[in-house]
């Protein structure tokens, strides 16, 4: 079985995938980790050097690797994964798969992203806390209609990731 966990930046994907492999035994796969050890550079720099569209070319490659492989496996999709080209559909269209939308608010988000938003292209140029958050609400707002369309939503604000690990399992 494949788990692909999907939502915003900043969501927890990373960190809540990697605890669920663990729990679960399954091999894990962060498809951001993966294009920067495949392009030997950091996501940045990936962006900055050859683009956005060169990035989303590679992201939909490496997902088609990542289908291929018939392993248990949790994968932590990146934040626009689902969202490009027919990706989702790809997903979907496999046997034995689950996705899990890690529901996060635009506060939480807002608050986890502003400290982090140097290492996300997508977001690195906003500079106050109020144009992150408005840039949130907008791009959330087209997002969110790919990220709902997941087997299972799960909200994540105030929750540990213990929490949100256990509560997953839960549900699967
Ligand atoms: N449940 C949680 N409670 C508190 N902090 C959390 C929780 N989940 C994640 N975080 C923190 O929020 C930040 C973002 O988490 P993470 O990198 O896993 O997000 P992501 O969804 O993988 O983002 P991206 O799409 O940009 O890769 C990290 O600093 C992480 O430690
Ligand atoms: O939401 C996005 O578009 C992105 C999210 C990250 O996971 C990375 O895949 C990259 O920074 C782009
Ligand atoms: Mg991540």
């Amino acid at each position: 079985m494949k788990i692909f966990l999907t939502g915003y930046m900043g969501s927890g994907k990373s960190v809540i995938g990697e605890m669920l492999a663990k729990k679960l035994n399954y091999k894990y796969v962060d498809l951001d980790d993966q294009i920067e050890v495949i392009q030997g550079k950091s996501i940045n720099a990936i962006f900055e050097s050859k683009g956005e569209l060169f990035f989303r070319k590679l992201e939909s490659q490496i997902l088609d690797d990542i289908l291929e492989d018939t392993s248990n496996m949790i994968i932590s999709l990146g934040g626009g994964t689902p969202c490009y080209g027919n990706n989702f559909e790809r997903i979907c269209e496999q046997k034995d798969t689950k996705s899990i939308y890690l529901k996060a608010s635009i506060q939480t988000l807002t608050d986890r992203l502003f400290v982090e938003k140097i290492h996300r292209p997508v977001i690195s140029h906003l500079e106050t806390r109020e144009a992150l958050e408005e840039f949130i609400r907008k791009h959330l707002f087209e997002r969110a209609y790919y990220y709902s369309q997941s087997d299972i939503s799960v909200t994540v604000d105030e929750k540990t990731p213990e929490t949100i690990v256990a509560e997953i399992m839960e549900r699967l």
